[in-house]
């Protein structure tokens, strides 16, 4: 499936190869530790994580499909080209180098990374091995904490390099079969055990305990380090014991398939190794320093977008929750890394189990691993960007030494002193034994006495001298509590309070467990909380574009339209305009005419089109004012009739003589009202000339007017007619008022002037 014979470097990439190698050998042999197996030993003091680079070769997948490209180059053992410039077709135009560019696509990045060893695809698990790891078996040996974890997204070859396989052992069997190998030629008293655990779901499960329903367990803070509560430690005896361990918990661990691996491991593993080594005697004084290294072998689950999850609703909280201690874990990296005095450490059970190894007493190499091709490109540059932040981190490293240097005499004084203590005790409880006796003794003769006179004595039996009697109270023998039986007393009363004591611790452990359970439920809580905030907020910026939609279509379709109505007043003015200029050329070339028939003209048709102003002008006020007087004048004609049938009765109740008073002043008050309102009697009906009468008879008056001007000789001049009386002319279009003293005279527009003997045409 693997093993696609790495590309042939371009002549470029071998240009790079061979001006990288001067200076990268000299960074190599500053690396230290790493750089050189043989080099077993680190200063105490300030040390830089180690950040390697692997890099996996293409899978069969990638290569069957043409749509992917490797973006990941290796040109050095210390340098990749991330998403690197690809060969360039050039051509010559009028002589000069021009290159083929296809706009459509992405530029390439082309960035460079620098790492302290960058392994390529075609390097195997044991060159990662042999060049980096082995050398931290040296400073266990020493008692350093050592730590390697591998960091990478889903299917990018973390557990292949930590634990690999049968045919192709990872790191982690490599490193602990030479462990046992060195521990072997050491001449040491060792002692190691070993623990796997693994974070799933944020839970911690303990892999080397079966059990159907794993029971989560706690972590415990212990000054600067984090134990977990009940996690199983074993002590191998081989280094094959330990790797059936190391197996046995492989198969527990929670695997599922993703996009990128059909064996996904979805948690993250931590397999522990303690190592206890005291040197044996040499010769009369032995070197008594007891040395105690820990190493942590830390598998990290893949990083995996959530578009790449399949809708199986468990894959999401898991993938969720892997890209939340991920997230943690980087946090605490940039941290680190920018030497910040807070490093949320506590924002993961992740991050709280990795204290130790990232910034604490530890020697630490990080394994990024990538996969080269581009359909991972996003995970490939966060990987590469979060390595490259890690490299800044510095552990402080000290060794871990229990100092026991004694002296044989020192020794043997000791021992002399420890007889002499335990042959004072042994006098102690012969004393104490033998003074149970004698009160027990005194209690029962005590006894013996006050019942004497009722029974004979039964014979005692002999006491045996191991047997225990309970002891007397103050209160029943008060003389015999000699200071052994208060010591005694003492000892069980410190008993009773350790008993309490351990009740006590046992409660304490169960609130702390339950609080970190609730702190973890709170921690997913707010995950959740921010999570939904996201959608919520991505919901609402939705709908605030939709409506903006909305509102903008809405916008469009007024703006139409309002175009189109504009367009359709222009018009409509244009052609107002146009006909009014009409009329007044027309006007104008009549002036031009004889004045004589003008005048005619003027007299005939001057009304007419006076009239047909009025009514273009006044038209709708005109009839809203004849609405008005006809109910005006049927409310006044209701009161007039109402008037004389009230007079009728006035003067029938009269004639019975049944007014009263008050009836009386009542009538007179009415009459006195009806007087001062006076007789007001209205026209029918306004004779308002409508448009169609109106052009009709024009029409007729045209007619007219030709004839006479046609029948006419033409040296006959027209006689003035008399123009229609005003009088005349007011009493066909006003009102007819007879006094009215309450009614207001009709305002301004509702009168019409009478014809004033020429044509008004600034009125218009
Ligand atoms: N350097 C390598 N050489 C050959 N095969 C490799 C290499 N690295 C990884 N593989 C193969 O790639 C596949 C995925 O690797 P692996 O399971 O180690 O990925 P991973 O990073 O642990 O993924 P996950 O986070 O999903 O568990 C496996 O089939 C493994 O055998």
């Amino acid at each position: 499936m693997f093993g696609r014979p790495i590309k042939k470097a371009s002549p470029r990439k071998r240009k790079s190869l061979t001006l990288k190698h001067g200076p990268s050998s000299k960074r190599l042999s500053n690396v230290g530790i790493l750089a050189t197996p043989s080099s077993k030993t680190v200063a105490p003091g300030s040390s830089n994580i180690k950040v390697l680079l692997r890099v996996r070769p293409s899978n069969k997948k990638e290569l069957d499909d043409n749509r992917w490209r490797d973006v990941v180059e290796v040109v050095d053992k210390d340098l990749v080209i991330f998403d690197p410039k690809e060969e360039e077709d050039f051509f010559f135009h009028h002589g000069k180098k021009q290159t083929f560019r296809d706009i459509n696509k992405k530029q390439p990045k082309n960035l460079q990374f620098n790492f302290d060893r960058v392994f390529g695809p075609e390097e195997a698990t044991s060159d990662v091995y042999q060049q980096s790891i082995q050398g931290l078996i040296g400073n266990l040996m020493n008692g350093y904490n050592c730590s390697v974890f591998a960091y990478g997204a889903t299917g990018a070859g973390k557990t292949f390099t930590m634990l690999g396989s049968p045919d192709h052992p990872g790191v982690t069997p490599l490193l602990m079969k030479e462990l046992y190998d060195t521990l072997q030629l050491e001449n040491a008293d060792v002692d190691v055990a070993c623990s796997y655990l693994e974070i799933y779901n944020e839970h911690v499960h303990d892999l080397l305990v079966e059990s159907s329903q794993p029971k989560p367990l706690q972590l415990r803070e212990d000054g600067a380090s984090v134990m977990v509560s009940d996690l199983s430690w074993h002590r191998p005896a081989s280094a094959e014991d330990l790797m059936s361990i190391l197996q046995a918990g492989n198969l527990r661990r929670t695997q599922h398939p993703t996009d990128a691996n059909k064996e996904s491991s979805r948690s993250h593993a931590v397999f522990q190794v303690l190592v206890k080594m005291k040197k044996r005697c040499e010769g009369a004084a032995r070197s008594g320093q007891v040395r105690c290294a820990k190493l942590s072998m830390i598998d990290l689950a893949g990083s995996e977008r959530a578009a790449a999850t399949t809708n199986n609703k468990s894959r999401f909280t898991e993938g969720a929750n892997i890209n939340k201690s991920l997230l943690a874990l980087g946090n605490c990296i940039n941290a680190l890394a920018d030497g910040l005095k807070h490093v949320p450490f506590r924002n993961s059970k992740l991050t709280r189990l990795l204290k130790g190894s990232l910034g604490g007493n530890c020697q630490t190499v990080m394994i990024a691993n990538v996969s080269p091709s581009n359909a991972v490109y996003e995970d490939t540059y966060n990987t590469l960007k979060y390595a490259t932040r890690a490299k800044k981190i510095k552990n402080r490293v000290k060794k871990n030494l229990i100092s026991v240097d004694i002296t044989a005499a020192e020794t043997a004084k000791e021992l002399d002193s420890a007889r002499n203590e335990i042959a004072d005790l042994q006098a102690k409880v012969a004393a104490l034994q033998k003074e149970n006796l004698a009160l027990k003794r005194a209690a029962e003769e005590h006894i013996c006495v006050s019942v004497a006179a009722v029974e004979p004595p039964l014979p005692l039996p002999e006491p045996s001298p191991v047997q225990e009697t309970p002891l007397p109270t103050p209160e029943a023998s008060p003389k015999a509590l000699t200071p052994q039986v208060q010591e005694k007393r003492n000892n069980l009363e410190i008993l009773e309070t350790l008993k309490a004591l351990r009740e006590l611790c046992k409660r304490y452990e169960a609130a702390a467990g339950a609080k970190y359970f609730l702190v973890a439920e709170l921690e997913k809580l707010n995950y959740n909380y921010e999570v939904k905030k996201l959608k919520l907020q991505r919901i609402n910026e939705l709908c605030k574009d939709a409506t903006q939609i909305k509102v903008t279509s809405l916008e469009i379709k007024t703006q139409a339209q309002r175009q189109n109505l504009e367009e359709k007043l222009f018009h409509a003015s244009t052609e107002e305009e146009e006909s009014l200029a009409a009329v007044k050329r027309a006007i104008e070339s009549l002036q031009q005419f004889d004045t004589t028939i003008f005048s005619f003209a003027n007299i005939m048709l001057g009304p007419y089109c006076e009239s047909k102003v009025k009514e273009l002008q006044f038209g709708p006020c005109q009839k809203l004012s004849n609405q008005k007087n006809v109910e005006i004048e049927t409310v006044q004609n209701a009161f007039l009739r109402s008037s004389a049938v009230l007079q009728k009765c006035y003067f029938a109740l009269k004639g019975l003589c049944c007014v009263s008073p008050e009836v009386q002043a009542q009538y007179e008050d009415l009459l006195s009202f009806v007087r001062q309102s006076g007789n007001v009697t209205f026209k029918a009906e306004e004779d308002v000339p409508d448009g169609k009468k109106s052009d009709e008879e024009f029409d007729h008056l045209m007619d007219e007017f030709e004839q006479e001007l046609m029948a006419r000789p033409l040296d006959q001049t027209f006689e003035a007619a008399a123009p229609p009386s005003s009088e005349s002319m007011d009493a066909t279009f006003c009102i007819e008022t007879k006094k009215a003293p309450k009614r207001q005279p009709m305002e301004a527009p509702f009168r019409v002037k009478p014809y004033s003997g020429a044509l008004n045409t600034g009125r218009i």
